[in-house]
């Protein structure tokens, strides 16, 4: 369980709306033909939407997790087994290296399970290799949509080839992430303001896929800064448009600032694939989409590009230093 020490300092926002839920998040059936340009439209208008039909069992839902509900309920001398969370590893408040808290707990891995260290394992004990197991299914079902909705997306932008996207996720060098965050119950959670479970921010990968249980805390912010709060579903995943993506797509589609906010009644659990390119790949507008407008941004790889998020806060925007200036 979490509690607050005297000296941690939660960020508090106002409790503006939140319980009331936003319907206009753009629905898109993996399964029908309108699927490509339903997508397009929500990367460009929200950067967000959400996916039904998706092809991932609710077999390997559940049974993930029940995994990780079994981890979070350990012991914290237990789970601290599987710490630090730098590279990869349990996190507890602390999010990134300079100072950014929220109220939750998490793993934070890299999809190719070799690169977890081996602290990880030894914290799932006996149910180790069942752990794997059950993390790899899970994982393969993700891929497989996301590249599924990668390809929809260039297809539906008229891009050649059609896995201008998805090949990044397939590159065995792919440096994609899985992360599963709790956020227990909150009982300082006050009427006036709200406890931030994870500070506002955008995710710097390609498109993030997230699922989670039927507790509600996922706010988006919308074009014109409003926060809205997206409803539960724990049968369908989100979708996030990332800062790379914002770039390879010289801005048309949009990556959205999200946030979590606590719950105080009920604990919430999501689980994140982070879709990353390979650190070496060089990331830019597509000559195809550009066709003579000037490019929004310079270039650079995921490596430089992951280097200089390293001092940044969550809230930074982390693209402002790549930005071009236009010339007049
Ligand atoms: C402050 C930070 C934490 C973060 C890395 C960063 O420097 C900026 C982005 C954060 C984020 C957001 C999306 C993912 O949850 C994450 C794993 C990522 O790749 O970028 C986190 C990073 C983190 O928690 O370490
Ligand atoms: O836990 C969530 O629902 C969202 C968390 C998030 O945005 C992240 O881990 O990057
Ligand atoms: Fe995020």
């Amino acid at each position: 369980m979490l509690s607050k020490s005297p000296t941690e300092q939660y960020t508090y926002v106002k409790n503006c709306k939140e319980t009331t839920f936003f319907s206009g998040i753009p629905l898109v059936d993996l399964s029908k033909p309108d699927a490509k340009s339903l997508i397009v439209n929500a990367c460009e208008e929200f950067g967000f939407f959400k996916v039904i039909n998706h092809g991932v069992s609710m077999e390997a839902i559940s049974k993930l997790e029940c995994e990780a509900m079994n981890f979070f309920s350990l012991p914290l001398i237990e789970k601290e087994k599987a710490g630090p969370a730098n590279p990869f590893g349990y996190g507890n408040k602390s999010i990134g290296h300079n100072g950014d808290v929220g109220w939750l707990e998490y793993l934070l891995l890299s999809t190719n399970l070799e690169y977890n260290s081996p602290t990880l394992s030894s914290a799932f004990g006996q149910n180790n290799e069942n752990f794997r197991s059950v993390l790899d299914d899970y994982m393969c079902g993700v891929r497989k949509m996301a590249c599924e909705i990668l390809d929809f997306m260039a297809e539906g932008m008229n891009i050649q080839p059609k896995n201008v996207f998805s090949k990044l996720l397939m590159d065995k060098h792919s440096d994609s992430l899985f992360r599963m965050n709790h956020y227990p119950a909150c009982p300082q959670q006050g009427d006036d303001e709200n406890i931030i479970g994870f500070g506002e921010h955008t995710d710097p990968q390609i498109i993030s896929l997230l699922r989670s249980n039927n507790t509600s805390g996922l706010q988006i912010s919308l074009r014109d800064g409003t926060w809205i709060s997206v409803p539960p579903d724990h049968t369908s995943f989100f979708i996030n448009v990332g800062d790379s993506l914002q770039v390879m797509t010289n801005g048309r589609f949009r990556s959205v600032r999200h946030r979590v906010v606590a719950n105080g009644l009920k604990s919430r659990l999501s689980m994140i694939y982070f879709v990353g390119p390979p650190l070496s790949e060089k990331i830019a507008p597509l000559p195809s989409l550009m066709k003579g407008k000037e490019s929004l941004y310079k270039e650079f790889t995921w490596f430089e590009y992951k280097n200089s998020n390293y001092g940044s806060r969550l809230a930074d925007n982390r693209l402002g230093h790549f930005e071009r200036i236009a010339a007049s």
